[in-house]
């Protein structure tokens, strides 16, 4: 997986005229959590969500789910349903890939529902940098005619923050946004 998510932000770096190591770079060396989601059967699954709708705050999370499905990414103001594949790996880029990339690359706003019929098992892989770690759009990407668009945070502060405001969308990265 640490393999992957290297491989998938040097080819995110290259697409942006970045070396093949810039983001990578800016992140550090990763911290991986992994996160194992059951989410029950719900008699009412129209009342419930099995998780509510945000970003994950690391930099980018790699993501298996079982043939149940559930797992919903928001696209033009529309929820769509991810479908499980066979064998297939779901990539969902977080919030600090895209304040590094100054927003070029946006972070995945997704949640999860729930069924009636069937237990579903989710297993997430996130990315992190490690908590002392400064973030902010790299130089390279900043210029008269593009502005940063998000203030310094340091990772460890930004987590902080995430879990005390709680997940609600893309608010707590939309809370470094700067006016430009
Ligand atoms: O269960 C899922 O498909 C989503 C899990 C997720 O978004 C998370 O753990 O951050
Ligand atoms: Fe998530």
């Amino acid at each position: 997986m640490k393999v992957l998510a290297q491989r998938l932000l040097g080819l995110i770096s290259e697409s942006l005229g970045l070396s093949t190591g810039r983001i990578e770079e800016a992140v550090g060396e990763f911290y991986q959590n992994i996160t194992v989601s059951y989410y029950p059967p719900c008699p009412q699954p129209e009342l419930t969500l099995g998780l509510q709708s945000h970003s994950d705050f690391g930099a980018i999370t790699l993501l298996i789910q079982d043939d149940v499905g559930g797992l919903q990414v928001l696209k033009d103001g529309e929820w769509v349903t991810v479908h499980p594949l066979l064998d297939a790996i779901v990539v969902l880029l977080s919030d600090q890939a895209e304040i590094i990339t100054n927003g070029k690359y946006k972070s995945a706003q997704h949640r999860a529902i729930t069924n009636s019929s069937r237990a579903r098992l989710s297993v997430a892989t996130f990315n992190d940098p490690a908590k002392a770690v400064k973030i902010s759009p790299v130089s390279e990407l900043i210029g008269n005619s593009s502005p940063p668009r998000y203030r310094e945070v340091i990772y460890g502060e930004y987590v902080s923050s995430w879990y005390s405001k709680g997940p609600e969308g893309k608010r707590n990265i939309d809370a470094l946004l700067l006016d430009c």
